[in-house]
């Protein structure tokens, strides 16, 4: 071993060796004298430590140990209502929190917390890709809300770039979108169905509603999963191909509330959705996967070899 020792860089006196990991008074000159680098002053600490929790004074909910301000309403559905939210602290995390309405049963925020988590837990092929394409929960707890009543909270990680629910876009246009973007979004449903299909799921609740749109990226989130089950029910994994069959057609319908196709929808498609929304058993035989790849073939038929259109979630003639 060598001998070392710890000398005072001001004066040139021996110091104790505690000078390696922590602050010493040097005993002749008076200087503080460390050798460690990666020491921190209790008071800097605490002092920073303070200037970092500077944001909870003005936050208005707490869950899980953390502090959140809301910053924007985004929805609100038959449990709760749904906002955009800052975490407050030295790293800051934009969030979306669900506040379940009075009245909501106590658990059901918790209940989907733990589905979600479950979603995100599999291990199987695909599981890399696709639980980036599903909801991410981040805490569950209850948060005295604006009443001054205690509220269910759930925190979920804020999915960057997702306008808003297919339910808005449709409110948006007043009238059927157009057919092409009706296929990439049926599509983009399909993929991530058919993997949490191959895992027993079903989600029980395919909805306009559940369905967020990402413009830029033609991406589709599926939210609203807690009424969402694990039993390898092929009944059920049919009735899901159907509501979203149905979720489509309310996207080409000529008028909010009936199920008219649109004039501008091609007839390759009409019969795809609609055979997809009545025919259970059809359903059954294709599985998701089998759905996407007809509905690629009937888009074929009716428009071409595929191609990028900009999307844009609110009307613009
Ligand atoms: N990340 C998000 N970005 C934009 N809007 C969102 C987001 N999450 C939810 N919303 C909006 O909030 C609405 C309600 O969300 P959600 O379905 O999760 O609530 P809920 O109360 O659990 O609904 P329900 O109980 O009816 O299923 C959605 O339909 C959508 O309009």
């Amino acid at each position: 071993m060598t001998p070392l020792t710890l000398l005072c860089p001001q004066c040139g006196s021996p110091l104790p060796r505690q000078a390696l990991w922590r602050i010493v008074s040097c005993t002749y000159c008076g200087a503080d004298v460390t050798h460690s680098e990666d020491l921190v002053r209790a008071a800097d600490f605490h002092a920073a430590y303070v200037r970092s929790r500077s944001g909870d004074a003005t936050a208005d909910i707490a869950c899980g140990g953390q502090y959140y301000k809301t910053i924007a309403h985004l929805g609100a559905g038959g449990s709760a209502s749904v906002s955009l939210a800052n975490r407050s602290g030295a790293m800051p995390r934009r969030v979306v929190l669900k506040i379940a309405h009075a009245g909501t049963p106590a658990g059901q925020l918790a209940r989907e917390k733990a589905i979600l988590d479950r979603l995100q837990a599999d291990d199987v092929p695909g599981a890399a890709y696709f639980t980036q394409r599903l909801p991410q929960a981040v805490a569950v707890g209850s948060s005295a809300s604006a009443d001054g009543r205690q509220r269910e909270v759930l925190v979920l990680r804020h999915p960057t770039g997702f306008w808003g629910s297919l339910a808005d876009v449709r409110l948006a246009y007043g009238r059927a979108i157009d057919p092409r973007h009706a296929v990439w979004m049926w599509r983009r449903v399909l993929e991530v169905l058919a993997y949490v299909h191959a895992s027993g799921w079903s989600h029980g609740r395919l909805s306009p509603e559940h369905l967020l749109v990402h413009p830029a990226d033609h991406g589709v989130l599926i939210i609203g999963w807690s009424g969402a089950t694990r039993r390898h029910d092929h009944t059920a994994q049919a009735r899901d191909l159907m509501q979203l069959a149905w979720a489509m057609r309310a996207m080409l319908s000529h008028s909010a509330g009936k199920p008219v196709f649109s004039s501008t929808t091609p007839a390759p498609l009409v019969r795809m959705l609609e055979r997809a929304s009545l025919d259970a058993a059809w359903c059954a035989s294709l599985g998701a996967e089998g759905m996407r790849q007809a509905v690629g073939g009937a888009a074929k038929d009716a428009f071409g070899p595929a191609r990028f259109i900009d999307f844009s979630p609110t009307p613009t003639n």
